[in-house]
């Protein structure tokens, strides 16, 4: 785990002295949009006009935030016009690595042996953490986004039209939008970056505020969700696989690892049944990879987990029933 300094790479995990122990997730650095046309979208410089095979998605299967753009690419049927890379689970002294074999590819454009490479290729005076999922735009050479909040906007409608992307299928309708931000800036604050605000707090404190408002907010959407099937308009949208994301790890993950264990969703009724009616969306299941997922945290978090003993357990059953037809 580190980050890169003036393009020069640095093993260091992060910095939370300066927060009073509090975790703060650092901004993406890359913010362009592709678009129909190539004009420029909501910030960033335009020139990235929406081509089968020109972009590029390097993700981790293990990562909630890769997840959703895989999600999206699978749903919107992207597999053809948009390739990808998926790294090691491992993520230790070099960050995320290349290690072709069962569980990642190698990194199909360069060869690259690590992440950070990728980063310096784009900016070779890049300062900041290397995170994935990265869109990389295979003909001006360089990273278009490495938001993933922004690639699934871009995934949702930049590409439909080309030839069998699902130009009907929209996440994220103009009526429902200002709805779905709405959800979404809770659930990522209390949620999604709410569990790793409790899993890398080094303060008593911060922690506990992460957990009571992860579990205040986990509350909220189990009460919403036992009325209603979806969290927006009664239909599928980008806020619900925007939690889903989280909610797919938690008890396996984030209940032990990082400490979120006042409940397991699966204490839930409304939200655990919700999870997999999520999964069972013909495409979804391929890109849940359980295995990666507790190899990557347990084993990469070495301050958290010194052994590296990746737990067996639990035992889940994504495919049971969910009998969530009936809120439709
Ligand atoms: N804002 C980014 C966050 C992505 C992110 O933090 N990814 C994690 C993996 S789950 C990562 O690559 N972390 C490496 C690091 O922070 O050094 C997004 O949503 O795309």
């Amino acid at each position: 785990m580190g980050l890169l300094v003036d393009g020069k790479w640095q093993d260091k995990w992060y910095d939370t002295d300066k927060t009073g122990g509090k975790f703060e997730r650092e901004a993406a650095r890359f913010r362009n949009w592709v678009t129909a046309g190539g004009e420029p979208g909501p910030r960033g410089e335009g020139g990235f006009p929406a081509e089968s095979g020109r972009y590029h998605l390097y993700v981790s299967m293990a990562c909630p935030w890769a997840h959703r753009t895989l999600i999206f690419r699978k749903l919107k049927g992207l597999d053809a016009h948009i390739s990808i890379s998926v790294v090691s689970p491992d993520m230790l002294e070099n960050g995320w690595e290349f290690r072709p074999g069962e569980d990642a590819h190698e990194d199909h454009l360069y060869g690259s042996q690590f992440m950070h490479q990728i980063y310096t290729r784009a900016a070779p005076d890049y300062t900041g953490r290397v995170t994935v999922p990265v869109l990389w735009d295979k003909r001006r050479e360089t990273i278009v986004s490495n938001e993933s909040a922004e690639i699934i906007r871009m995934f949702n409608s930049a590409f439909n039209g080309l030839e069998g992307v699902k130009a009907g299928l929209d996440f994220c309708p103009d009526t429902l939008r200002d709805e779905i931000d709405g959800i979404n800036g809770r659930v990522y604050h209390t949620i999604n970056n709410g569990v790793y605000k409790a899993g890398f707090a080094t303060a008593q404190d911060k922690y506990e505020v992460a957990y009571d408002e992860l579990f205040e907010s986990l509350d909220w959407l189990e009460d919403r969700l036992s009325r209603q099937r979806y969290l927006v308009g009664g239909q599928l949208t980008e806020a619900d696989w925007r939690l889903f994301t989280t909610l797919v790890r938690f008890d396996a993950v984030y209940f032990g690892h990082f400490k979120c264990n006042r409940n397991r969703i699966s204490d839930f009724p409304a939200l655990s049944a919700y999870v997999r009616d999520l999964y069972q969306v013909p495409g979804v299941a391929n890109t849940v990879d359980m295995g990666q997922i507790k190899r990557h945290y347990y084993f990469s978090h070495t301050m958290i987990n010194p052994t590296q003993v990746v737990p067996k357990g639990p035992e889940q059953n994504f495919d049971a029933p969910h009998g969530r037809d009936r809120l439709s």
